[in-house]
């Protein structure tokens, strides 16, 4: 039997580890081959160019795009600052109304607030108990001053999986830019922009076994031609859209992550699905918890599940030497307060403030997925009958 390494690590909707392949094929990058893009007349500059112009068609594949409709940039935070930010400016005279939902990752739902501040009007989409919009009501609410929808894909803490294809066909009928934060999604589901009707799309290197602080914006080239405001000017590097010298190391990681993931997509969409339904019914054993989010329409690696009353800060707390586990989105794990996505989806204060999310990966075995459930079993037990409610 093999030896566990603890904590069993079942965050990987926070960020995946750097897959060895990956590093392989960036190592070469920061020595041999360091020379920068923008460099025409040297072979140092031609090497560096090839290498990123190769990664640019790795990731437009992934989401069946074009190579020249990648924007690559620092992460999904900037780019889906860079799409809303982009097109606010650039579409001001038809209008400034953008409709959102109220279970976007904070770098849409931020990046919204900052834009009100600046006369722009955000409509909010609610979402029903299992987290995903109505098309009704999102039709219902374009108005002819709506120049952009922006709705993410695949929800970063209940893995819930949105009809993009219909919102798409709803923002095609209107004449309205549809963006999509698809940082989850990417690597996880099949995504093909054209089919979706997708206008702009984030997403992110970290999230696919790639490194950290690199990422992409497709912006669609094909009838119709969308154009959007450059938010960081300087050498005019990627098509003027994103100054700055490009991450040549990064960018080769990223490619090389989502070459990796397109690989291995529909027989790892299967064996996440077989391992998450196995720690699923395992916790679901577990008296009194619920399920948080859509039964079905989900990421095959992200379950979202609630043990009241038990808060979820003491119940990670007790966890944390055996499983690393989130209670939802990295950046609000320290707050106390119940999560804003559960809360919109109409879930109790006592539900809310008990939910752990549990993300697995391309390194989750059978035998971790079994360990975690007698951990989570003893532990909420334990803190149970110890009357252990409050955090
Ligand atoms: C849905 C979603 N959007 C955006 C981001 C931000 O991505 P990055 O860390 O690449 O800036 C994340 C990462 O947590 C995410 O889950
Ligand atoms: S950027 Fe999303 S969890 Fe931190």
């Amino acid at each position: 039997m093999s030896i566990l390494s603890v904590p069993v690590y079942m965050d990987y909707s926070a960020t995946t580890p750097c897959d060895e392949r990956v590093v392989d094929a960036m190592l070469p990058y920061f020595t041999r081959f360091f020379g920068n893009t923008a460099s025409r007349i040297h072979s140092y500059g031609w090497q560096a160019e090839a290498a990123v112009e190769l990664a640019r068609e790795q990731v437009a594949q992934i989401i069946h795009a074009q190579p020249k409709e990648i924007v690559f940039t620092s992460g999904a935070t900037e780019a889906c600052n860079l799409a809303l930010r982009g097109v606010v400016e650039l579409y001001a005279v038809k209008g400034n109304h953008i409709i959102t939902t109220k279970t976007e990752h904070k770098a849409v739902l931020d990046t919204c607030k900052a834009l009100e501040k600046k006369g722009a009007i955000i409509t909010y989409l609610d979402v029903d108990a299992n987290g995903l919009i109505d098309l009704t009501a999102l039709e219902q609410s374009i108005t002819p001053s709506t120049i952009l929808v922006s709705i993410m894909l695949a929800n970063n803490e209940t893995g819930v999986v949105q009809n993009v294809a219909e919102i798409g066909k709803i923002c095609k009928q209107h004449k309205v830019l549809f963006f999509c934060d698809a940082t989850q999604a990417v690597g996880k589901i099949p995504i093909d922009v054209l089919a979706s009707e997708i206008d702009l799309l984030a997403f992110s290197s970290h999230k696919i076994y790639g490194p950290k602080g690199v990422g992409a914006l497709y912006i669609r080239s094909r009838n119709p031609r969308v154009k959007i405001a450059p938010q960081i000017t300087g050498g005019g590097h990627e098509n003027n859209l994103r100054s700055g010298t490009l991450n040549v190391t990064g960018i080769v990681g990223f490619g090389k992550a989502c070459s990796i993931c397109m690989e291995e997509l529909s027989t790892e969409q299967e064996r996440l699905t077989r391992l998450r339904d196995r720690l699923k019914d395992g916790l679901l054993q577990i008296p009194n918890t619920t399920l948080n989010g859509h039964p079905s329409q989900r990421l095959p690696n992200v379950l979202n599940i609630s043990f009241p009353p038990l808060n979820s800060g003491l119940l990670l707390s007790a966890l944390n030497k055996s499983i690393a586990l989130s209670s939802g989105s990295a950046c609000t794990s320290g707050s106390l307060d119940p999560s804003y996505v559960l809360s919109a989806m109409g879930i109790d204060d006592t539900h809310a403030r008990a939910a752990l999310r549990f993300s697995i990966g391309r390194f989750t075995t059978e035998e971790e997925i079994d360990f975690a459930i007698r951990e989570v079993n003893e532990k909420v037990t334990q803190l149970r009958n110890e009357g252990m409610f409050i955090g």
